[in-house]
């Protein structure tokens, strides 16, 4: 039997018994829960580190969306969107109720969205005690003393050992993350990537904010200067938002996920931030390296051999080893995490063809066009091998996490950019330079951090531009702090009829791409697309 506590929060989700229901533990007490039940290790730094088991990146494919009258016409189906019978989901629920039975459970009152008019109420059912502390670390906190016995706006259900059966339960294989608007409810089993939840309930902000709030949801990092003057930076996986957002000279207001209201300027859905500690170093990274302490989690690392030392470089597990930790660790962060309408937004690719400029300008047709686009490259582990980068076009720089069509944001930050028209956009390339990847080498970070940092002071008003050949974007013939001979890529490479075929090539990808986009695109947008036919001919 569960207390009355427990009970009002657990019987509106189905759930009646459990073998025990951890409430709202603390930081200190969940990292005493996950070690008693050899879920982690304590690292010398004082963080929880765990293993997220044979998933250690989330798993598009296996992300669905029920289709139910609610949603069959105002979510895009897909294969972003993946459809799932409402059914199928009652039933899953089910066994998941029934496999969570004679388990102890991690129950937590949290909430997303910074600004209190686009607050989600939200309850979280963990099986694990460090998912629950990521939970609490990722998800904004109630303040305390707080009464959180909401009926929450949604709810997420987390059990990474209930396995689905995908001959009965309709899913694709064991693990899966289901968004059900309306039990507004999400189901995760089979997988102990954290990430999940985070970037489940962003995929449900991404739906409730444009459908029914008129705001913006952007995948995109934020932080704000002195003079309060905003900069978003967006970005698929691994271009750098959280990395570059953690600005000393500036106010953080969040890493990943952010709306950008009708009025009131731009919020953080989160209470934490979710950084990449591969090869992580307290000299390129200090703010990130101080945030890992106690309460902070460390994610599918390693320690140096005979210490409990974490062995950043070590890549055995995974590329995508991790730390979780609440937005304050971070010193110059700002709560509420909230800020005025951006005056400089960012997009973050990381061109493994050494092709775009590390820094460009661009006007609204390429602003609009590069929004569309959503390029960057994924570079495989290099374990495997694989020496050719991976080209992905990932619309608004989030596909993966869009219920609505991509020209639903890209209108509304069109609309944005319209009654903002002192907004200034660049695209910063903080992949490749020198050739592509395997010839050429990483953009330096204190490179791209000058470049960032000199848009953000103003310093690139007085500078000459040039447009680029084939892209057609503005490049700053100067930049205080930055070798000028790395701001035009083609001086980069030695081969320069090699690059400038790979530039045609990579223009190429970029309009067949937007092929998809034909009904849609306008002549203002298509003016901000590469001269691909041109270059190729030439
Ligand atoms: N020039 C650069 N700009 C940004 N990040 C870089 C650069 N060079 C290397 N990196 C590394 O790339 C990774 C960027 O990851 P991260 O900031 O977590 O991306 P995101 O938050 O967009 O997923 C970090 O590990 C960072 O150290
Ligand atoms: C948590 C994630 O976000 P990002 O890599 O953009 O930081 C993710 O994509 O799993
Ligand atoms: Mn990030």
């Amino acid at each position: 039997m569960l207390d009355s506590a427990a009970n009002a929060r657990l019987a509106p989700l189905g759930i009646s018994t459990a073998a025990q229901v951890h409430l709202n533990l603390s930081p200190a007490a969940l990292v005493e829960e996950a070690l008693r039940r050899n879920e982690g290790t304590l690292t010398d730094n004082g963080a929880l580190m765990a293993d997220t088991g044979a998933f250690t990146g989330r798993s598009p494919k296996d992300r669905f969306v029920v289709k139910d009258a609610n949603t069959a016409d105002s979510v895009w189906w897909g294969d972003i969107n993946i459809p799932f019978e409402a059914d199928k989901f009652d039933q899953l629920h089910q066994k998941m109720v029934k496999y969570l039975e004679d388990k102890e459970i991690y129950v937590r009152d949290a909430y997303a969205g910074a600004n209190p008019d686009y607050e989600l109420k939200l309850r979280v059912v963990n099986e694990l005690a460090w998912h629950n502390l990521f939970c609490y670390n990722m998800f904004l906190r109630p303040t305390e003393g707080a009464d959180t016995s909401w009926t929450p706006d949604f709810s997420i259900i987390c059990a990474p050992g209930f396995e689905a059966d995908p001959a009965v339960d309709g899913t694709r294989q064991k693990n899966f993350a289901i968004l059900n608007f309306t039990k507004k409810m999400i189901l995760i089993g089979g997988t102990g990537y954290a990430g999940e939840m985070k970037k489940g309930i962003f995929g449900v902000l991404n739906y409730l904010l444009p459908h029914e709030h008129n705001t913006l949801s952007m995948h995109c990092s934020a932080n704000v200067g002195e003079k309060g003057d905003t900069a978003v930076f967006f970005g698929l996986s691994g271009t750098g938002k959280t990395t570059l957002s953690a600005d000393p000279n500036r106010g953080l207001i969040g890493d990943d996920e952010h709306g950008w209201t009708p009025d009131k300027g731009i919020f953080n859905f989160e209470g934490g931030c979710y950084a990449k500690v591969i090869d992580l170093s307290q000299e390129k990274e200090p703010q990130i390296w101080d945030a890992i302490r106690f309460g902070s989690i460390v994610e599918n690392t390693r320690f140096i051999e005979g210490t409990h030392t974490v062995d950043y470089a070590n890549k055995s597990v995974t590329e995508n080893t991790r730390t979780a930790y609440p937005i304050h660790y971070i010193d110059n962060a700002i709560e509420p995490s909230v800020a005025d309408a951006p005056k400089n937004i960012f997009f973050l690719t990381a061109d493994a063809f050494g092709v775009l400029p590390p820094i460009s300008k661009l006007d609204k047709s390429h602003a609009m066009y590069h929004f569309m686009s959503g390029y960057t490259a994924k570079v495989a582990g290099t374990e495997m091998g694989i020496t050719e980068p991976q080209t992905t076009f990932s619309a608004c720089f989030g596909a993966v996490f869009l219920p609505l069509h991509p020209t639903k944001y890209a209108e509304m930050l069109g609309q944005k950019m319209d009654e903002n028209p002192d907004v200034n956009v660049w695209l910063i390339n903080t992949g490749w330079t020198g050739g592509s990847y395997g010839t050429g080498s990483r953009m330096k970070l204190s490179y791209t951090r000058a470049m960032i940092t000199a848009a953000l002071n103003g310093e690139l008003d007085e500078v000459e531009f040039t447009k680029h050949p084939i892209f057609g974007v503005a490049v700053p013939a100067s930049v205080p702090g930055v070798p000028t001979e790395i701001l035009d890529p083609r001086n980069t490479w030695s081969n320069k009829e090699e690059y400038d075929q790979t530039a045609s090539s990579l223009a190429e990808k970029f309009v067949t791409n937007f092929g998809k986009y034909a009904d849609y695109a306008n002549e203002e947008i298509l003016a901000g697309a590469p001269k691909a036919q041109v270059a190729a001919g030439a």
